[in-house]
């Protein structure tokens, strides 16, 4: 197919270079060269010339009408030029050889879509900062991730993971969820927001790039927050329940701080529309003064949701442990099921 389309290519070339010389040398118009002047020079008569179709010979006989044709080559079709290009006699192609150059032109389109979406998506993961590998310190250095087992035992420690997309209202049920059941509310976005304002942290602009871009932080930094927050809670207030909203975000984070601080018990997952949490966050955005509280960040948000933050929610419902709740309900309706559904498992 490709020697096809090349010969044809190479045969207009030089048909199109014939018919202007011959305007030049005998000084017709370009447009009488042409049986049909209504036609584009570059008709689909013209495109249809074979390689095999003898520009020169061809064109002769076209520019007289009156001269002496040549004789077609035998192993040349097609023959009988007895007629002017596009007229009824005119020479045509063997049928293989006709033009076909559609599926190029669509094969050189997706693959130039292809590479320039690739471009793209490498640019934007090497703007991303990252956590130097050799950031081992902690006390309040941050970070320094254990690769040992978990630190709580599960028997003492309960944590549950609160999942949903932005703006469903996992703060907004976490709050009452405390108010009610005692339980410790972890924040992963608040845990990062103060570290990025902290006074003396290395990770403050990093912080606020990955907010800013609705990506995930690398994990290094959100689990050595949460392991630090509930650290304190727990020799400081005694405190043994946990509800870490937020987390993990990414498959990476849910694997390493079910191995180095706890497995969870379950993880309550809040479903919704898009149309409704952009509604709720837009609102929100009018006196919360978060970065990402703006439609570009709301987009980015969602999209890493659904690619990044997703594939946690299937992992562990492939592990009987999700909770599904209606989010798209008001605040007090949501929270009759959330205790409806959670109410035995919280004890
Ligand atoms: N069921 C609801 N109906 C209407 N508004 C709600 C509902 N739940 C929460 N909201 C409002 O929507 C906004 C987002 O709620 P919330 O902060 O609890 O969501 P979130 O899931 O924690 O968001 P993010 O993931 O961005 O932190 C808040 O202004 C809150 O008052
Ligand atoms: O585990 C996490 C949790 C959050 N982030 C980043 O913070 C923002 C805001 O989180 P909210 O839960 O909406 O407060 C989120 O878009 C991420 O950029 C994170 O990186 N890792």
């Amino acid at each position: 197919m490709n020697v096809s389309f090349r010969s044809t290519t190479r045969s207009l070339q030089r048909a199109t270079k014939s018919l202007h010389s011959l305007s030049r040398t005998r000084q017709i118009p370009l447009n009488r060269l042409r049986t049909n002047p209504d036609a584009p020079l570059f008709s689909s008569n013209i495109v249809k010339l074979s390689a095999a179709a003898a520009p020169r010979s061809f064109v002769r006989n076209y520019v007289t009408g009156q001269e002496q044709q040549q004789p077609p080559k035998p192993s040349k079709p097609p023959t009988s030029a007895s007629g002017p290009i596009g007229g009824p006699g005119a020479p045509r192609p063997p049928k293989d050889d006709k033009l076909k150059a559609w599926p190029f032109v669509l094969i050189f389109a997706i693959g130039a879509v292809t590479f320039a979406a690739i471009l793209d998506n490498k640019k934007e993961r090497q703007k991303m900062p990252v956590v130097p590998a050799a950031a081992k310190s902690d006390s309040q250095g941050l970070p320094r991730l254990r690769d040992d087992g978990p630190i709580f035992d599960p028997k003492d420690i309960k944590v549950i993971f609160v999942l949903g997309g932005p703006g469903v209202g996992k703060g907004t049920q976490c709050a009452k969820l405390v108010k009610d059941y005692g339980f410790v509310h972890l924040s992963a976005g608040d845990l990062l927001r103060e570290e990025r304002t902290r006074e003396g942290t290395d990770y403050g602009e990093l912080i606020e790039t990955y907010i800013r871009e609705g990506k995930i932080v690398p994990m290094e930094v959100t689990i050595v927050l949460l392991e630090n927050a509930m650290k304190r809670n727990i020799q400081e207030n005694k405190k043994s329940k946990f509800l870490i909203d937020g987390f993990p975000r990414q498959m990476d984070q849910a694997l390493k701080f079910e191995e180095v601080v706890v497995p969870s018990q379950f993880t309550l997952f809040f479903d919704c529309d898009e149309d409704t949490m952009t509604k709720r966050l837009l609102e929100r955005g009018k006196t919360s003064g978060r970065s990402d509280d703006n439609m570009e960040s709301i987009l980015k948000r969602f999209r890493t949701f659904k690619e990044t933050s997703m594939p946690v929610v299937n992992y562990f419902e492939g592990q009987k442990k999700v909770v599904k709740v209606d989010g798209g309900k008001n605040i007090d309706a949501v929270y009759k099921d959330v205790v409806s559904y959670i109410a035995d498992r919280m004890k």
